[in-house]
């Protein structure tokens, strides 16, 4: 089967245009979590339309069309229509906002770079079918794993799609850094705020907590003075979220569907909606050589976004700790990036 039929409702002119949003590897774990949450208006707002595209592969076609079934049968008010299909250049086809979430996962005992030659061959073949047939703004997401390393490919690959366009998913790491501070301290997680991902979405990631606060009725109080352990924070609060993945695989023999989706969510709606003022996020990002890292990677950096755009933010005071952990993780990139180069000129 080359495609699945197309469904298309038609929508009123009082409706807002509606965005049309691609999910690759939809009919997966992480994929039927996401879509649901993209049709109800967590992604883009209550009030915006969406029309899903969803690509899988021919083996997952029939899953699919399942996943397509329940998307109708949910009614989704905000959803104006829904394309289920294993052909690349149709799912392509317009987006405004691409999620990359197609792929191999890995199982319990890799590391996120033992999948990089199945899924870097991946990621080079879907730049060329975004970049020809995306819409010219398309904002980009990679999920799958190496994550930032699939992200740099396609990069690479799909010259003409502005860097600033290509991103890569931290936020599930970041989001995990706000949950281990607020258990913690005991504190409701919407009120810690700035924690940072340093790097790649591996286990040598850098949360870090130094310029973390707790909002209170009396002004924003440092995480790391509440705390009271400098000890916790370098060794134990890092290991859990470095390893958070890897736990949740050993759990449920799946990889963390939910949470990833629902920061999926998060990057994206402050990407396109922007943060508050005051607040930033961690996003794999093009570095621009901020902090001295190698500009063209593509590295987790905190970031605040305004106007649908992600800026790096400048001036942190980075100590001798953080300095060689963030170069610790540039380096792992540094290295998956030639790794990469590898794979593909094999696979030729
Ligand atoms: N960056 C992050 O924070 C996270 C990344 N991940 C990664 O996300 C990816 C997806 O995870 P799951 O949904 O759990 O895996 P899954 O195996 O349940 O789903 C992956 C889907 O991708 C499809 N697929 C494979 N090749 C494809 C291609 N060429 N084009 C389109 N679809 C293709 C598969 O058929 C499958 O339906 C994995 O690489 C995983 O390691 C998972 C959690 C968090
Ligand atoms: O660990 C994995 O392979 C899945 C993932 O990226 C995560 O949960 O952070």
């Amino acid at each position: 089967m080359g495609k699945i039929v197309r469904h298309m409702w038609s929508f009123t002119h009082v409706d807002k245009e509606p965005v049309i949003v691609l999910v690759t590897g939809a009919a997966g774990q992480i994929g039927y979590a996401l879509v649901p949450m993209i049709a109800r208006g967590l992604m883009l707002g209550p009030d915006q339309p969406v029309i899903l595209h969803m690509l899988d592969i021919e083996p997952a076609a029939e899953a699919l069309e399942g996943v397509k079934m329940e998307l109708i049968d949910a009614a989704f008010p905000l959803l104006k229509g829904v394309v289920a299909t294993t052909d690349v250049v149709e799912a392509c086809m317009n987006v405004n906002i691409a999620v990359m979430v197609g792929g191999f996962p890995r199982k319990e005992g890799m590391e996120r770079k033992d999948v990089m030659s199945k899924n870097v061959a991946i990621y080079k073949a879907q730049a060329s079918a975004l970049e020809q047939h995306a819409a010219a703004d398309c904002k980009v997401l990679v999920v799958a794993n190496p994550a930032n390393t699939n992200a740099l490919i396609l990069k690479e690959f799909a010259p003409s799609i502005p860097e600033k366009n290509i991103t890569c998913l931290t936020r599930l790491d970041h989001n995990r850094a706000l949950g281990q501070i607020s258990e913690r301290l005991n504190v409701p997680v919407s009120e810690v705020k700035n924690v940072i991902v340093w790097g790649n979405h591996s286990s040598t990631q850098y949360p870090d907590a130094n310029h973390a606060t707790i909002i209170t009725s009396n002004g924003d109080k440092s995480v790391r003075e509440l705390v009271a352990d400098d000890n916790w924070l370098k060794t134990e609060f890092q290991s859990i979220v470095q390893q958070r993945g890897a736990a949740i695989i050993k759990a449920r023999k799946l990889s963390s569907a939910l949470s990833a989706a629902s920061a999926i969510c998060d990057h994206m709606r402050d990407w396109v909606h922007g943060t508050s003022t005051g607040t930033w996020v961690s996003m794999g990002v093009c570095s621009d050589g901020s902090y001295g890292i190698e500009p063209g990677l593509i590295y987790s950096f905190p970031v605040s976004c305004q106007n649908g755009k992600w800026s790096i933010v400048q001036g942190l005071k980075i100590d001798e700790f953080s300095r060689a952990k963030m170069d610790a993780t540039a380096k792992e990139l540094i290295e998956e990036k030639s790794t990469a180069y590898t794979c593909l000129e094999l696979e030729k």
